[in-house]
């Protein structure tokens, strides 16, 4: 049993040595972890009496009937009831849900926006900025796209997301999600990934914080099918790691906001639902490193799809079409022959949200900066800008580690909706389009290659 430091201390199982301090490796396992010895029932879910004293619970994540259910059970000081009383509306402006067209606003285009500058006295909800939606929440179907920018720490104050799996790209600074289930920080670089319903308050470990959150009101996010690249490379599933069970026993008056069916409302308690003293089950949040991420590509010549570059994809009814792919771009060598190496010009029907992390995008040398966002909407062409066209057309074609460099891309099967701060209020590039404006004609009638 390890203590935690800090004001609000958890009481965390033992786990895992080094790197791992803290977590337990695999993705989608069927994970037990114990904060006190003899916590978690053996052999059983239900026994008459729990060991503590502790109530047993489940969260279900999916229907029990799901082909393959995923559930957790959990131990707790006090089930989940004692966390909520009366709910009242809060209003949360800058938190938007499909389906949210706004009129006056054109989601038809090619947009860019610089990083949103760092705010005050902004917490994991206040400071949860809507870029775009799509689909329906209330279907559990489609997305919605956030900046965030926080600056302090969530206390005595919990939330949990009935609407949604929230996938979190931190850009800048680091956070502490302290959850039911345990305590998983992130930095850039790495991602985690929230299950629906599950509760959990944002503590700053280093601030100001920005990144990038997708929001998935769909079935959950799991790993690509691989076809013929085979089991290795790409995302490996040992390098997802879930939290060991932490818990506080703390009385003090707090709240729970709930975010459901786009609504939030917040309900006040007397005392911290983080009290998950066991659990059992593979429905848990994760994290990520994404500079364990394999990335293959072409050996010989040509520009794959990006889906090559799929860390994480969210089914959507259509198989191979994604609710969401999560995509990433990250350092890597170049070294196709007679090639144009950057992505190719395009349109697409699914919709492409992509942020910078840091260092420079190929296709787009200029302007697409970190903790920037361009989103590529349904059906409408993009590709390199005029330098990142002239450069690839004209660079000696030896190998080149493409370096220090890291962006991505979530990609959805529905047009993406910006919202009124989107299209309003944060920093747009209005002249981002210009970048494809000196692109001339070479066509001459003749056969050689210009
Ligand atoms: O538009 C983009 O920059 C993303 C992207 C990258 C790539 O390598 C191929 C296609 C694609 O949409
Ligand atoms: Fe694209």
């Amino acid at each position: 049993m390890n203590e935690m430091t800090g004001p609000n201390a958890l009481t965390q199982a033992p786990g895992g040595t080094g790197p791992h301090a803290g977590y337990m490796p695999g993705f989608g396992n069927d994970f037990e972890t114990e904060a006190l010895p003899g916590a978690l029932p053996q052999g059983r879910n239900s026994p008459q009496k729990c060991a503590y004293g502790l109530y047993g619970e489940q969260l279900s994540g999916t229907a029990f009937t799901d082909v393959r259910p995923e559930r957790t059970w959990c131990y707790r000081i006090r089930p989940s009831v004692k966390h909520s009383h009366r709910y009242v509306p809060v209003d949360l402006p800058y938190w938007k849900s499909a389906p949210n067209v706004v009129p006056g606003v054109t989601s038809l285009g090619q947009y860019r926006w610089d990083p949103l500058p760092h705010g005050d006295g902004l917490t994991w909800l206040t400071g949860m900025h809507t870029m775009t939606t799509a689909g329906d929440v209330n279907t559990q179907v489609g997305m919605a796209t956030h900046v965030y920018l926080v600056t302090d720490s969530m206390i005595d104050a919990y939330f949990y997301s009935a609407d949604s799996e929230m996938l979190v790209v931190p850009q800048d600074g680091r956070l502490r999600f302290c959850t039911e289930l345990g305590v998983i920080d992130v930095e850039p670089q790495e991602i985690a990934i929230l299950p629906r319903g599950l509760v959990y308050r944002v503590e700053v470990l280093e601030g100001p914080c920005r990144g990038f959150v997708c929001e998935n009101y769909g079935a959950k996010f799991d790993l690509p099918a691989r076809g013929p690249i085979g089991a290795n490379c790409m995302a490996n599933p040992r390098d997802f790691k879930a939290p060991v069970a932490a818990f506080e026993d703390r009385e003090v008056p707090s709240t729970v906001t709930i975010k459901w069916c786009g609504q939030f409302h917040v309900t006040d308690i007397g005392q911290s639902p983080l009290d998950v003293v066991a659990w059992h089950g593979n429905y848990a949040p994760y994290k990520y490193d994404l500079r364990t991420y394999c990335p293959v590509g072409a050996i010989l010549f040509d520009h794959p799809d990006p889906s090559i570059f799929t860390v994480l994809t969210a089914p959507s009814a259509h198989p191979g079409t994604a609710n969401i792919d999560f995509v990433l771009f990250r350092d890597r060598w170049m070294v196709a022959e007679d090639t144009f190496r950057p992505p190719w010009y395009h349109k697409n029907i699914m919709s492409e949200l992509m942020g910078n992390i840091f260092g420079q995008y190929d296709a787009k040398p200029q302007g697409f900066v970190p903790g920037g966002v361009s989103l590529h909407n349904m059906m409408l062409p993009h590709g390199p800008d005029k330098t990142a066209f002239e450069g690839a057309s004209n660079a000696d074609l030896g190998p080149e580690k493409l370096a220090d460099t890291m962006s991505f891309m979530f990609e959805t099967r529905f047009p993406q909706h910006l919202t009124e701060f989107a299209g309003k209020e944060a920093p747009l590039q209005d002249d981002y389009i210009d970048c494809w404006t000196s692109l001339e004609k070479k066509f001459d009638g003749t056969p050689g290659r210009k």
